[in-house]
This record gives C-alpha cells, sequence and structure tokens, in this order.
C-alpha cells in the first residue's frame, strides 16, 4: 500500500488550458502535488485516468475545482468523481464579493474563477496593493487595492504568442530558448526568446507603476507570480519590485474558499 493510500484527503483541481494541476490536502497539509498537460492526452477521460493512477490509492474524501475549461471537462470530472470516489466535486464560481474582497468586473459570471480564486488567495498577504499575474495559456495580471479587486488585464501568453508568429509569419518560427537577461537578441531565436518575457514584464511594470502613481492604497504593494513561465518571468522583474512567485495561487485560493463561509449562498465562494 502506498503512504498516499493511508492519508484521508481532499482533492484540488485546477485546470487551465494548457495544463490540470492538483494536489492533495490533509490536515492542513499538501501530502502530493502534480500537473498533466492536456496535449499529452486524447482527452479528458484519458487524463482523468492517469490522475487516479497518480493519487495512488488516496482516500480522497472531498474534491474542489476551479475550471476554465470547456463545461465538458468540469461533467467529466464531475463523473469521475463520483465513480472513483463516490464524492461530488465542487466547482468554485465567481460571486461579487467574498473572504472580504469585492469583485472588478461588472457581471461577475464572465471572469475566471482562476483569476477570483488567486485574487482571494493574494488578499491574505499584507499589502496595501497587490498585482497578481497568472502566467500561463493567458498571462493575466489582475489588481487587488485593499479590499476592492480593481479588475486586470488578459495577454497572450509565451507559448501562444510565440505560436502567433510561427503561424502568420514566414521566417519566424523559432523553438523559443526563453531568456531573461532582457538584452536583445543577435539571431531570430534570441530576439523572439528575449522579447517575449520582456514584453509581458513590461506589462506588469507599467501596471505596477501605474497602480503606485495613482496612489490611494498606500505604497506598499506586491506582485505574486504564479502559472508555468512563473519562474521565468521573476527574474526580469525582482529588481524593480517586491516579487514573490507563489507555486500553488490558484488552489491556495480554493484552500482559502472552503475555510470561509459561504457569500450569498452561491456555492464555493
Ligand atoms: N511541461 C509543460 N508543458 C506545457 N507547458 C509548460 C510545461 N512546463 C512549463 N510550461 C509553461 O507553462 C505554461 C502553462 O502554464 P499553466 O499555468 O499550467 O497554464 P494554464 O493554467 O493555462 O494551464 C505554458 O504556456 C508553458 O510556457
Ligand atoms: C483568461 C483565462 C483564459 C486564463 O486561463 P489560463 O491561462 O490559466 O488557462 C481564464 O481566466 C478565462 O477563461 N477567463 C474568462 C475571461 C475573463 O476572465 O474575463
Ligand atoms: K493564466
Amino acid at each position: 500500500m502506498s503512504d498516499l493510500a493511508l492519508c484521508r484527503a481532499q482533492l484540488q483541481i485546477d485546470v487551465g488550458n494548457t495544463r490540470l494541476k492538483w494536489r492533495l490536502c490533509s490536515q492542513n497539509e499538501v501530502k502530493a502535488r502534480g500537473f498533466l498537460v492536456w496535449s499529452d492526452f486524447s482527452g479528458p477521460p484519458e487524463l482523468l485516468a492517469q490522475l487516479a493512477v497518480a493519487l495512488a490509492g488516496a482516500a480522497v474524501e472531498s474534491v474542489l475545482v476551479s475550471s476554465v475549461a470547456a463545461a465538458e471537462v468540469a461533467v467529466a470530472i464531475d463523473q469521475w468523481a463520483r465513480q472513483c470516489f463516490d464524492v461530488e466535486a465542487r466547482f468554485a464560481v465567481v460571486s461579487p464579493r467574498a473572504a472580504g474582497v469585492d469583485v472588478g468586473y461588472d457581471n461577475p459570471a464572465v471572469l475566471g474563477v482562476d483569476r477570483w480564486l488567486a485574487v482571494l488567495a493574494a488578499s491574505a498577504y499584507q499589502a496595501d496593493g497587490v498585482v497578481v499575474v497568472d502566467c500561463g495559456s493567458a498571462v493575466t495580471v489582475d489588481v487587488l487595492c485593499g479590499s476592492q479587486h480593481r479588475g486586470g488585464y488578459i495577454v497572450p501568453g509565451l507559448r501562444l504568442m510565440n505560436a502567433a508568429l510561427f503561424q502568420d509569419t514566414a521566417r519566424v518560427r523559432v523553438v523559443p530558448d526563453w531568456q531573461v537577461s532582457g538584452l536583445p537578441g543577435r539571431d531570430t531565436v534570441s530576439a523572439v526568446s528575449s522579447g517575449l518575457p520582456l514584453m509581458v514584464a513590461g506589462l506588469v511594470n507599467e501596471v505596477w507603476s501605474r497602480q503606485l502613481a495613482q496612489g490611494g492604497g498606500g505604497q506598499h504593494w506586491k506582485v505574486l507570480l504564479t502559472g508555468g513561465d512563473a519562474p521565468l518571468l521573476v527574474a526580469l522583474l525582482a529588481d524593480k519590485m517586491e516579487v514573490l512567485v507563489v507555486e500553488d495561487l490558484v488552489l491556495d485560493g480554493l484552500s482559502l474558499a472552503e475555510s470561509r463561509p459561504l457569500d450569498r449562498g452561491q456555492g464555493l465562494i
């Protein structure tokens, strides 16, 4: 029997457009974590079968999910949780106010739940304001000022920007070797490899400067980076601002959502 089989655990899942990230928590400790890449599988059933293998017989007592994938993925996860663990998967939703934070979108229902959970998790960090950057398939930059989510920005992530160049140019079809020197490239690969991370860093820097210039929230601001490309981008930002990489900010938001009383009876957060 594996060690995991001995623990009664909560399974937390963050479904993004490139990867499904998961972790098993028991008694406020992370017992195991991992990720699966959508493009390695034919579809949700095959990926979820692999997830069951990775869980190595753990006694999963509850399943919490953040998903920005198609509705069919949520249906598949729900069926899978019932079959494997005899539990209903609970899906986080965006509500106008949760855990003391007011959402910045006019229509909260269209805000990505991953962004909302990351913002809620960010509210637990001591700061006047936080710029929350999720560097995934898309890069999202959300602004939390005090307890007010001010909204945010969505741009393509590094891989998507590279794919756009690959698809719509004749001579910029490169496999990047990402560079965080910020130096001008001296060939096509290095021009792209240096340029795209610098572009994302430029956005974060601009948002950061604008928020500080705008004031109103005090001057102690932090930047939290999460998502697959976060470790890459930190080097381009760290000398200009207080920046932290938080591996599982969205899953931290799920933990927080569960630990707080529900707002307005809308389910998990
Ligand atoms: N093994 C990997 N497979 C795919 N992408 C990876 C991998 N490791 C790092 N990445 C990078 O992470 C990004 C995806 O980050 P992630 O936060 O998982 O995105 P999403 O939430 O959109 O699924 C990709 O665009 C890629 O640049
Ligand atoms: C912007 C996103 C695609 C980011 O998803 P990811 O890159 O993590 O896969 C996702 O948060 C989403 O689908 N949002 C809905 C639109 C919005 O937030 O306005
Ligand atoms: K993202």
